[in-house]
């Protein structure tokens, strides 16, 4: 059965409404002749990469060019970040999303920002909405934090993310670095074209259970902003597809890997060689689900473009020069558009 009317889902947190929810509010409905989990795909063959042997291996950087030209997307392992380490983020993540909705309520977004706690920002009536809320924060640089959005409980939240986030920035440097290398380019190239005044955020993603898992999304298919995005997903939920030769396939769980997939900054600068993946999230019926992913950068105030040396006669520019900016970029994400469309030649 299907509400006809949708001023709760606009005005509640997914949360709230999968607690005590009878009827599938129509604003959630994203193709009611299209059955998300019908005959769920395989799980897809993702490459895996270790990370402390991008400096010094050519064949882990071949496979790592492999992995982000077939799939857009890796598994990383041997990361630098301990596993005990990886659950405690989690667990500040699932323990902020257990509290009581008045206590995490103190850290709800504006209306028109992307910042804080709270479901889908509706930038229009035909909006459908995502099954997810979540907690978005700018994490880097430091200065641009807006420390008021950052939960006071569970107490260690503060410390664990910032520490978290440092450990991200270093993966960020090797990865970013390695991308250049296995084109044969200057190291940090891609890296200054961001600058470090680029700004990286991190969204904790909470998906509760769904009854209606065929007909929602956690996520609707976009491909992300971002150079790259790295993502700890949940220990147990699976969700994250990827679109693949025009199939979804399904993104696995490896045990202490993060998952890292490139972005449009990155699919402009390396001039489409790299290519930002679409992606989506099927919700799950029984259990919930929780994921951070970490953008970096999810903004650059500098202007960004292909590097000159990967245009040439035979591979003629692709992008125009842009500046990745947070409007542009979701005016047209959520109506359902790819905002790197607009930055084609
Ligand atoms: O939760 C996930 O598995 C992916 C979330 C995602 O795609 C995003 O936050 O951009
Ligand atoms: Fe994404």
């Amino acid at each position: 059965m299907v509400e006809s009317g949708n001023h709760d889902s606009m005005n509640k947190q997914v949360q709230e409404i999968a607690a005590d929810c009878h009827q599938l509010p129509q604003r959630f409905i994203h193709k009611e002749d299209k059955e998300y989990n019908a005959g769920a795909s395989s799980p897809a063959e993702i490459p895996v990469i270790d990370v402390s042997l991008l400096t010094s291996s050519p064949l882990e950087l071949h496979k790592l060019k492999s992995a982000v030209t077939t799939w857009g997307c890796f598994q990383a392992i041997n990361h630098g970040i301990e596993s005990s380490f990886l659950e405690k983020v989690r667990e500040i993540g699932k323990l902020f999303f257990q509290l009581p909705a008045e206590e995490k309520k103190k850290y709800l977004r504006e209306e028109d920002d992307v910042e804080g706690y709270g479901n889908d920002m509706v930038l229009s009536d035909d909006q459908v909405l995502d099954w997810t809320d979540r907690l978005y924060l700018t994490v880097l640089p430091k200065d641009q934090r807006k420390i008021q959005f950052w939960p006071q409980k569970p107490t260690n939240f503060r410390e664990v993310l910032d520490e978290y986030i440092s450990n991200i920035e270093l993966i960020y440097e090797v990865v970013l670095k390695a991308l250049a290398r296995s084109l044969n380019l200057e190291e940090d190239c891609f890296l200054n074209q961001f600058g470090t005044t680029a700004t990286k955020s991190a969204r904790f993603n909470y998906y509760p259970p769904c009854p209606w898992p065929e007909k929602v999304l956690g996520v609707k298919p976009h491909a992300d902003s971002s150079a790259i995005t790295v993502l700890l997903q949940d220990k147990e939920v699976e969700g994250l597809q990827l679109l693949k030769d025009d199939q979804w396939v399904g993104v696995p769980i490896v045990p202490d890997a993060l998952t890292i997939n490139v972005g449009d900054q990155i699919e402009i600068v390396s001039n489409g060689i790299f290519k930002s993946p679409v992606h989506r999230v099927l919700v799950n019926s029984k259990k919930d689900r929780m994921t951070l992913a970490v953008f970096c950068p999810v903004l650059s105030d500098q202007v960004i473009g292909p590097v000159d040396s990967l245009i040439t006669d035979e591979t003629p520019r692709l992008y125009k020069n842009v500046t990745y900016s947070l409007d542009f970029f979701f005016k047209i994400y959520q109506q359902g558009g790819r905002p790197i469309d607009a930055c084609k030649i």
